[in-house]
């Protein structure tokens, strides 16, 4: 899973993408060691794994992870090539979600690129060069299609009728998300909209708040997104101390959950995903992600491309049944644990083991 962070130039990507590098490196199960300069790593924590791995007895605890990309600051003209503009909406497209990064501290030490501190105006401007990438985007694509849907080709003429609809919806401000993608379209072949993508907007407030402004928060409602607040500056102090001086200096300025937490949390509920679970005596536990409705063999594909290829069939049990178990055996005799075939689809919470060849 992949989430950008964009905002306007000085808004705050970077100090919260380096207190996300750095609670990434802290985390014990950290599974990467060496990765570019501008992608953080941060597990997702998840409670359940946890539990199952001392229950079972696993040798370690690997819970997946989620990877932040520091997007340079998107100015207006973007989308027109401005400052490095192109790039910058190229390492966006690459992303399933965007973390939105908006000024709302009053600190005139920091320069604003307008020269003063507008959060809804910078919020438009973010949203009005991913529009006109967007824009642009399908208006070729639409150029193409037209011949294949005069010459009567039935994906051609249902993705003709979804871009000139998303085309309107611009010209009007309106996001790719409200105008899903038809079925019958091909997904490989058309447009992926920037505008299409879950967003979560970080207020990044004056230090010692942890409150949405009103205009953030509306805003983020009116277009169907998710906020928190954080401070960026104090995340990436904070990060830089050790855990109990942290934990104090957190008291002093009297903000109760560490704001990182908010921001992975959130950004991972954007996506809508559900947790599956592998776990076994002696072996790794680990958490894995799934879209809903995929199935075990989806499932096993997650895990490792020859345990899909392999596939026979799955023991499934849903994590507080093995709990309450205490191990696979007692799950068997009590009917918690079942075969399920590679169509069974994966429920949130599953414990999973493929049986599988070779
Ligand atoms: N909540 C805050 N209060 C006060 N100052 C802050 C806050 N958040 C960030 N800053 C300061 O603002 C400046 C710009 O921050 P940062 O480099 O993170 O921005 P950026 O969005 O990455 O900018 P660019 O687009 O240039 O990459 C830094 O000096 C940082 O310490
Ligand atoms: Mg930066």
């Amino acid at each position: 899973m992949k989430v950008g962070i964009v905002g306007m130039p000085n808004a705050g990507k970077s100090s919260l993408f380096n207190a996300l590098t750095k609670a990434g490196a802290e985390a014990a199960n950290y599974p990467f060691t060496t990765i570019e300069p501008n992608v953080a790593v941060l597990p997702v924590g998840d409670d359940r794994l946890d539990r199952l791995a001392a229950v079972i007895g696993a040798s370690e605890v690997v819970a997946d992870t989620i990877d932040f990309h520091d997007i340079a600051g998107l100015v207006a003209g973007a989308s027109k090539g401005e400052g490095l503009g192109n790039k910058f909406l190229a390492n966006i497209r690459e992303t399933d979600a965007i973390v939105h990064v908006v000024r709302c501290h009053g600190d005139d030490g920091v320069i604003h690129p307008e020269g003063k501190v507008d959060p809804a105006s910078d919020i438009e401007t973010i949203e009005t060069e991913l529009l006109f990438a967007d824009l642009e985007g399908a208006e070729k694509r639409l150029e193409r299609v037209v011949r294949g849907a005069r010459g009567g080709d039935k994906a051609a003429i249902a993705e003709k009728a979804w871009l000139e609809e998303l085309i309107a919806g611009y010209h009007e401000g309106r996001a790719a998300r409200h105008t899903p993608m038809p079925d019958d379209v091909d997904r490989g072949q058309t447009v992926q909209p920037l505008t299409a993508k879950p967003v979560l907007f970080v207020a990044n407030v004056d230090e010692g708040s942890d409150e949405v402004p009103a205009v953030v928060a509306e805003h983020a409602e009116r277009v169907g997104a998710k906020a928190v607040a954080i401070s960026s500056r104090i995340e990436a102090e904070l990060s830089d101390l050790d855990e109990e001086d942290a934990a104090a200096m957190r008291e002093d300025l009297g903000i109760a959950e560490s704001g990182l937490t908010r921001v992975v949390k959130g950004a991972f509920d954007l996506l809508h995903l559900l947790t599956f679970f592998t776990v076994g005596q002696g072996v790794r536990a680990q958490s894995w992600h799934l879209e809903h409705g995929r199935t075990a063999w989806h499932a096993a594909g997650e895990i490792h491309t020859d345990i899909q290829k392999g596939f026979v069939r799955a023991e499934v049990v849903p994590w507080d049944a093995l709990l309450e178990a205490g191990g696979y055996g007692k799950a068997r005799e009590a009917g918690t644990l079942r075969l399920e075939g590679r169509d069974y689809v994966m429920q949130d919470g599953d414990v999973i083991t493929v049986k599988h060849t070779g």
